[in-house]
């Protein structure tokens, strides 16, 4: 069998790695994309809440109730907790002020007596691509268990000591051997490395945390909002003024609202200061920055690592900038649960120090829930330059987000658009606000170009990217970047004839490759591409396209990159019970993206396409067929070569429907 007989748009894999023409099924990337959950929330419940208003919540039709009842079908994820619980602060050589009152135990002896055996953490080195690939894990109770203590591993390595020196988890930790002492008379003592944590402290140290009174004062309606209650007084004056209605629905091709939200570079100013001259705008407390205060995003030339649910979790985000990504957008936060609180949301804007220009993502549906998101965003993190920009999301197409008016639905209402960006612009002070836009909400009726053409003119928008898809389009049908050209056009003949500065303007969609990256640069003017799937199936696509290269990667050189994420997740969720297997599910959401890479090096002809479908194959070595494995017990496997055996209790359920292998669905 050669390739040549292989049928259109299936990989071209050489002969001798074919192991059968047989394609495995497509796999949902929009059931992926449509996937809404993120550690244990479930966050599409506050979609269409109002928390500045009556603070009600919307009665779900029928319909909705049963789209979310599908949406996260099969795919529960309890923690998982220590047989026995230890007190945090116990665990960490502290007093606990509630005492005997306390819920955890504070019996340490109990604690460690029926504590599992410590997890021995592999080095990176001893990775081959060998059965069983990674040597030195395996249980060896002669040599290594601590005396007596049968939980204690004295070889293993724990990634968050190994990094800043100190683990915060302290006896609770699952690799504690590497930093607790036993002294003669049995007492544990826990280690601290001084001079790792003082050279670590800004370099490991993750930032952008919520204090508990600023989530109080949110919890109670009380946190202090002028910029936008000043800013929503004055569209509700316009309104009255105007005597229209303030928004409208979903709007044909032609059918562009006027109600424009006064420029920020020139209406609102005038209506401010009674000046009709932007330049001459007085600095008092309220007044909006200027757009030539904002700070300008010099990204031409960088790559973007796309914002994504779930998978585009903080580790993965670390994992790829290590690997050359430049700028990093969280997950999608919802505007409504930042207003109420929700922790889980607020997690969502946690960075790590190596995220050099990071993002928080919102999706809202009118000024009074994304312009106070913004304030207190900008007020909690920007000061610190904990956040570099604020992106709002106009693409989002599941059905939830969008007939809630939020994500994709406002690609049919730009004049409140315009409200919404401007009013987060003005909250922000100095932080710019991006949208990311799909081309339109129905195929065949894109409109992307005229929102970009205002976007760019009035709304003070730091970066527009567009992914080149409708809201209707499946991800089998390829990105448009035909008409992505047209608006990076449209918008540089605006800015030409009205002498306006050029904004950056990313494009997305389908970019698998170096070749797909600067291809697109150089056919439509992007000032850069915005990788999604691409960086899930091969992070170290951020590589090839800063080295201008296709990377031949090695199996043992992707099971190591497997392993630094492992390493991050334990840093992040913590190296307890709780932790690993937390870290154990993300990095299974992981390998199920990056299961579908074909190695280029087997393949006959270059570049490589992500909507190709691979026929069955074999890898160069054992290692490389293991990690092309589309069977989600294969991935629970890896998972064990780091982070040890998998409870009994715990269970890994893809998104993505595959029946080949009898794996549940996610709707
Ligand atoms: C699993 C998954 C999750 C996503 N989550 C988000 C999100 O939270 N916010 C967003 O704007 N887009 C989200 N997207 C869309 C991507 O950001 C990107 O625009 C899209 O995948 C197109 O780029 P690609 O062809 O390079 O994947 C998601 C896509 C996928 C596959």
């Amino acid at each position: 069998m050669t390739s040549m007989s292989l049928p259109p748009g299936t990989a071209p894999i050489k002969r001798q790695f074919l192991l059968s023409p047989a394609t495995l099924p497509t796999v949902d990337d929009d059931a992926a994309e449509g996937s809404t959950a993120h550690t244990g929330t479930s966050r599409v419940d506050a979609v269409d809440t109002d928390p500045r208003g009556t603070g009600g919540r919307k009665k779900w039709t029928k319909a909705q109730k049963k789209e979310k009842r599908g949406a996260n079908k099969g795919r529960k994820f309890g923690k998982v907790h220590d047989q026995l619980e230890l007190c945090w602060r116990v665990a960490n050589g502290k007093i606990c002020e509630h005492g005997d009152e306390c819920r955890f135990t504070h019996d340490i002896d109990a604690y460690l007596a029926a504590k599992p055996r410590d997890i021995r953490f592999p080095s990176i080195t001893t990775i081959s691509d060998v059965f069983p690939f990674i040597t030195g894990t395996e249980k060896d109770d002669s040599t290594m268990a601590d005396d007596n203590l049968s939980s204690l591993e004295r070889h293993t390595s724990c990634p968050s000591f190994a990094e800043s020196g100190v683990c915060r988890l302290g006896l609770k930790c699952r690799f504690l051997g590497a930093h607790a002492k036993r002294d003669v008379s049995g007492v544990i003592t826990l280690v601290k490395d001084e001079e790792k944590m003082a050279q670590t402290a800004l370099s490991a140290t993750e930032l952008n945390f919520v204090s508990a009174d600023t989530l109080k004062l949110l919890r109670s309606k009380k946190y202090p909002m002028p910029i936008t209650d000043a800013y929503l007084k004055e569209l509700e004056a316009a309104k009255e003024e105007s005597n229209g209605p303030e928004e409208y629905v979903a709007v044909g091709e032609d059918n562009v609202a006027t109600d424009d939200p006064p420029s920020i570079s020139s209406g609102l100013v005038a209506k401010r200061t009674g000046n009709s001259d932007p330049s001459a705008q007085t600095d008092t407390p309220d007044v909006l920055i200027r757009v030539q205060e904002k700070r300008r995003l010099n990204w031409s030339g960088k790559s973007y690592l796309a914002p994504l649910t779930t998978v585009g979790n903080l580790p993965f985000r670390r994992l790829c900038t290590t690997l050359g990504a430049d700028i990093t957008c969280g997950e999608m936060g919802l505007a409504t649960s930042f207003l109420t609180a929700s922790a889980s949301e607020f997690s969502l804007v946690r960075r790590h120090p190596s995220e050099t220009m990071f993002g928080v993502q919102l999706a809202g549906n009118k000024p009074s829930s994304l312009v106070p998101t913004a304030e207190v965003l900008g007020r909690e993190f920007g000061d610190s330059g904990g956040i570099d920009f604020v992106d709002v999301n106009c693409g989002c197409p599941i059905d939830l987000v969008f007939k809630s008016g939020s994500g994709s639905a406002l690609l049919d209402a730009p004049a409140k658009l315009g409200k919404i960006v401007t009013g987060m612009s003005r909250a922000l002070g100095e932080i710019p606000v991006t949208i990311k836009l799909r081309t339109g909400v129905k195929d065949g009726r894109n409109n992307a170009h005229k929102i970009m053409l205002r976007a760019a003119k009035d709304w003070g928008i730091g970066c527009i990217t567009l992914h080149g898809r409708t809201r209707q389009q499946r991800y089998t049908k390829l990105a448009d970047w035909e008409y992505i050209k047209q608006c990076v056009d449209a918008v540089r003949a605006q800015e030409a004839d009205e002498g306006l500065s050029p904004i950056p303007i990313f494009g997305g969609g389908d970019c698998f490759s170096s070749h797909d990256y600067w291809t697109n640069v150089s056919s439509t003017g992007v000032d850069g591409v915005m990788i999604g799937r691409g960086a899930l199936i091969k992070p170290w696509i951020f590589t090839e396209v800063k080295e201008h290269r296709e990377w031949d990667i090695s199996s043992r050189e992707r099971l190591q990159l497997i392993g630094k994420f492992t390493e991050f997740g334990l840093s992040h969720f913590g190296t307890d019970t709780t932790g690993v297997n937390t870290t154990r599910r993300f990095l299974c959401e992981a390998l199920s993206f990056q299961y579908r890479y074909v190695p280029i090096g087997l393949l006959e002809r270059l570049p490589a396409k992500i909507n190709d479908r691979a026929p069955t194959f074999k890898g160069r070595d054992e290692l490389e067929t293991l990690l092309a494995s589309p069977n989600s017990q294969d991935w629970v496997k890896i998972s064990e070569m780091f982070l040890g055996p998998a409870p009994e209790s715990w269970s890994f359920t893809p998104k993505h429907k595959s029946n080949a292998h009898g794996e549940e669905s996610q709707g």
